[in-house]
């Protein structure tokens, strides 16, 4: 048996409650809920158009337009929260598609991740004051220990342009970018799109070394059903728009409306 909804608590690091929206006459969500508990990492599959990037778009603030429903990330509610502040209430996401810089390097790529939260205004930073150069030492420092997450794939490349690397390296750097303002929940649109089984099996353990050591939540998006059973203790399954089932991975594979919506 499978359920559709869980009751938000305090403490969840996501609570979407009933969430509907349109683009014009196409409905892409229809009162979704789903729930995200501080510290556990979250699965959403579906299949193409069932409303998994919309529902993401909605909770990291990419989409502006009108929805009913409510989003609360840490307890609060981010309905009226432009998506650049969200990173002050802990969110933090990458993209389904890649979205970097190319011609700067990878360390200029990750240091931009960090600046929502630098308190150096913009002209002392121009001027190079003592505190700015202070604070941008320290943000150097924290790309350091984030590309080190990483093994050796991107602290040698520290210098190179983004352009130069491999596809695994590039979402590497993304994921990077996505670590500087030390999120508690972080959204992942599908990370292991275009990675081979050693890359995909390499970044599922530093998205589980993640989660334990340094106890970030995540709502992942992900095709591949192999790192959605290694990773993710529940799953949010999306067809049409709606929550058909939710559960642990083994039941949800067995669920009759799942394997249709899969099929059909
Ligand atoms: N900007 C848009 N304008 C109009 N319709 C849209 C827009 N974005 C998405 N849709 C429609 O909304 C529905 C949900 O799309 P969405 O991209 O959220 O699904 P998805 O599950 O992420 O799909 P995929 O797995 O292919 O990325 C689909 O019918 C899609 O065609």
């Amino acid at each position: 048996m499978t359920d559709t909804a869980e009751t938000p608590k305090m403490g969840d690091a996501l609570s979407v409650s009933n969430l509907t929206l349109s683009y014009g006459g196409v409905k892409a969500l229809a009162g979704v809920s789903v729930v995200v508990p501080s510290g556990e990492i979250i699965g959403l599959i579906g299949p193409n158009g069932s409303g998994k990037s919309s529902l993401i778009n909605v909770i990291s603030g990419a989409y502006r337009g009108p929805y009913q429903g409510e989003v609360c990330i840490n307890g609060t509610d981010v309905h009226d929260m432009p998506a650049h502040r969200r990173a002050s209430v802990g969110m933090s996401r990458i993209f389904q598609g890649i979205r970097l810089f190319d011609t700067l390097t990878v360390e200029q790529n990750i240091l931009l991740g960090g600046h929502v939260h630098y308190a150096t205004g913009y002209v002392a930073s121009i001027l190079r004051t003592p505190r700015a150069r202070l604070e941008m030492a320290e943000q150097r420092e924290r790309a350091r220990a984030v590309m080190a997450l990483f093994g050796d794939r991107l602290l040698p490349r520290a210098d190179q342009q983004v352009l130069s690397l491999s596809y695994a390296n590039r979402r590497r750097v993304e994921i990077s970018r996505a670590l500087m303002t030390a999120p508690e929940l972080l959204l992942l649109d599908e990370p292991m799109a275009g990675m081979n089984p050693h890359e995909t099996e390499e970044l599922t353990e530093q998205l589980r070394a993640l989660n334990r050591a340094q106890k970030i939540s995540m709502l992942l998006v992900e095709h591949k059903m192999s790192v959605i059973g290694d990773l993710c203790a529940n799953v949010y399954v999306l067809s049409s728009g709606t929550v058909i089932a939710h559960g642990p991975v083994g039941m949800i594979q067995q669920d009759e409306k799942v394997v249709e919506a899969f099929l059909g």
